[in-house]
């Protein structure tokens, strides 16, 4: 389903419409969409839902068939929800907020901002469901991937999700994420389409099954499909089959073919991937590859290579495109300043929690990434607040357990992550294609410590607040409480 204006909960157009009443709709605010902890234990996320953001902004209108639909919702006592006035005015509604986002693919870490949403009330309160939905999503899926990437070293890994995804919307999403997240290509050809992802493919076990015996099947395999000769040899017994996919190897190879390789689908993958390389090398077929599939995920897959299997090329579907291990990211949209109608000044705000650690951050937010000594690599973030001016030292206090804290030598460089996306509602932020994003990704990666990028307990990435906004943080706190 395309996105439309009224992709968002209900209540979100319910305090639209009370805002509206009381004449706040254009009282300008701020918003932070942000997680509170990496996703599957890890020690990172790669930020992702940026271009279905921009692509929903682009087109955001409510249709007088919206409108009608709405007209129709009834409230409490049965009479309609909305008022008609209110309807007209979501029809002529055009956006005009702010946007300043981090690009696809950049790395990011528990409480820095992926977005930053500037504008009228009720288009920031409209918005905000449609924003987490792209980018909890995106961000978690690319994060997946990036994880099995990296646990796949410099092997090709294919995507091959799309029949176990959630539904239509949620393979087509997850197979873009996963490209973005570093996956070589899909198997999902509308996906390859939609978004200029390479497709891949091999061959399914009713291909094997619908002949009599294996070697009738990999023959006709080989005259069919000539330039594309991987064969599953797990159908009946692997090795065996890793046999037959020889011998159609020569009868490719005698018609000026070549043989792509094995696919394994189940069994030991480490000791069969082992043996099928052995006699595939031993047979004369050094370049014929090994491909791997059943239920991988980043951990298998890294004790798959610890054991020595000779696998070149990993199919993973279920486990990346559902983010199995944990389905959903956990990232929200807090209010962090409100502009007084009265003063026209900015007033930060907080959500208190049970704990001072899960207190949203007040202020205008923006993320400063230093690098370290070397330049090479990321060393740690630091959140400031455009209220405050730029920010006067380089210390950072752990927002979560202010007894943390460090201060980053003056010498160090730096940038600001948070770019502009829309301003007035025009979309800034320059087309580029998915490619571009999972370079970046990729580029992203490598500056960050392989101790942050540790699969299982990883190192914590230095993220820290700047004095001033721990210490308007304390005060808010007071206040509300
Ligand atoms: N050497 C290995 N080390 C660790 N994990 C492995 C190894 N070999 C296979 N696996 C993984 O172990 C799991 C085995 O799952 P399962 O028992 O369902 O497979 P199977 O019985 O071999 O095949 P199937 O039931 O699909 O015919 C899979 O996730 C697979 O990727
Ligand atoms: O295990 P995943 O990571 O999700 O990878 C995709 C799985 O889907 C296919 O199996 P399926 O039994 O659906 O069909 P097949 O007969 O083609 O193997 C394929 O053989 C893989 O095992
Ligand atoms: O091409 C394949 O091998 C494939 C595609 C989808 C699912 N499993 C395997």
């Amino acid at each position: 389903m395309t996105a439309t204006a009224l992709l968002t909960d209900l209540y979100q157009l319910g305090m639209a419409q009370g805002y509206w009443k009381l004449g706040r709709a254009d009282q300008p605010a701020v918003f932070h969409l942000f997680f509170r902890e990496a996703p599957f234990g890890g020690g990172f996320a790669i930020a992702a839902g940026l271009g279905p953001v921009l692509d929903l902004l682009r087109g955001f209108a409510f249709t007088a068939d919206d409108t009608d639909h709405l007209a129709r919702i009834p409230g409490g006592d049965g009479r309609p929800l909305f008022e008609a006035a209110f309807l007209a005015y979501l029809r002529d509604l055009r956006l005009t907020i702010d946007l300043d986002a981090l690009p696809e693919g950049t790395a990011c870490f528990a409480h820095a901002p992926l977005l930053r949403v500037r504008g009228p009330l009720l288009q920031c309160q409209l918005l905000e469901t449609a924003l987490l939905n792209a980018l909890n999503f995106q961000t978690l899926v690319a994060t997946k991937a990036a994880r099995v990437r990296d646990a796949a070293g410099g092997d090709t890994v294919l995507e091959f999700g799309l029949r176990r995804a959630q539904g239509t919307d949620g393979a087509l999403a997850a197979s873009r994420a996963a490209y973005l997240g570093g996956v070589d290509a899909t198997s999902n050809v509308a996906a390859g389409k939609a978004y200029g992802i390479p497709v891949k493919g091999t061959q399914a076990h009713s291909w094997v099954m619908s002949f009599e015996t294996e070697r009738e099947a990999f023959a006709a395999w080989a005259d069919t499909a000539p330039n594309n000769g991987v064969f599953l040899v797990d159908t009946y017994d692997s090795l065996a089959g890793v046999d037959h996919a020889i011998e159609a190897g020569r009868r490719l190879r005698g018609k000026g073919h070549r043989l792509g390789g094995v696919r394994l689908d189940s069994g030991d993958l480490a000791w069969l991937s082992r043996e099928a390389r052995r006699r595939l090398d031993a047979a004369g077929f050094p370049e014929a590859q090994v491909v791997a599939s059943n239920d991988l995920d980043e951990h298998v897959i890294r004790d798959l290579r610890s054991q020595g299997a000779a696998i070149d090329v990993w199919g993973v579907g279920t486990q990346l495109v559902t983010a199995h291990d944990q389905p959903a990211l956990g990232g929200v949209y807090k209010l962090a300043a409100i502009r007084d109608a009265g003063s026209g000044c900015w007033i930060p705000k907080v959500k208190l929690s049970e704990t001072t650690a899960k207190t949203s951050l007040p202020g205008i937010l923006q993320v400063r990434r230093y690098d370290t000594a070397a330049g090479g690599r990321a060393a740690a973030d630091q959140l400031w607040s455009e209220l405050d001016g730029e920010p006067r030292t380089r210390e950072l206090i752990d927002p979560t357990d202010p007894i943390r804290r460090r201060t980053i030598a003056a010498d160090r460089g730096w940038k600001d992550l948070l770019e502009p996306a829309v301003r007035g509602g025009v979309v800034v932020f320059p087309d580029e294609p998915l490619a571009a994003a999972r370079d970046r990704a990729r580029a992203e990666r490598s500056r960050l410590d392989p101790t942050v990028r540790r699969l299982v307990k990883p190192h914590r990435y230095p993220v820290g607040v700047t004095p001033e906004v721990l210490a308007l943080r304390q005060r808010l706190i007071e206040a509300a409480r």
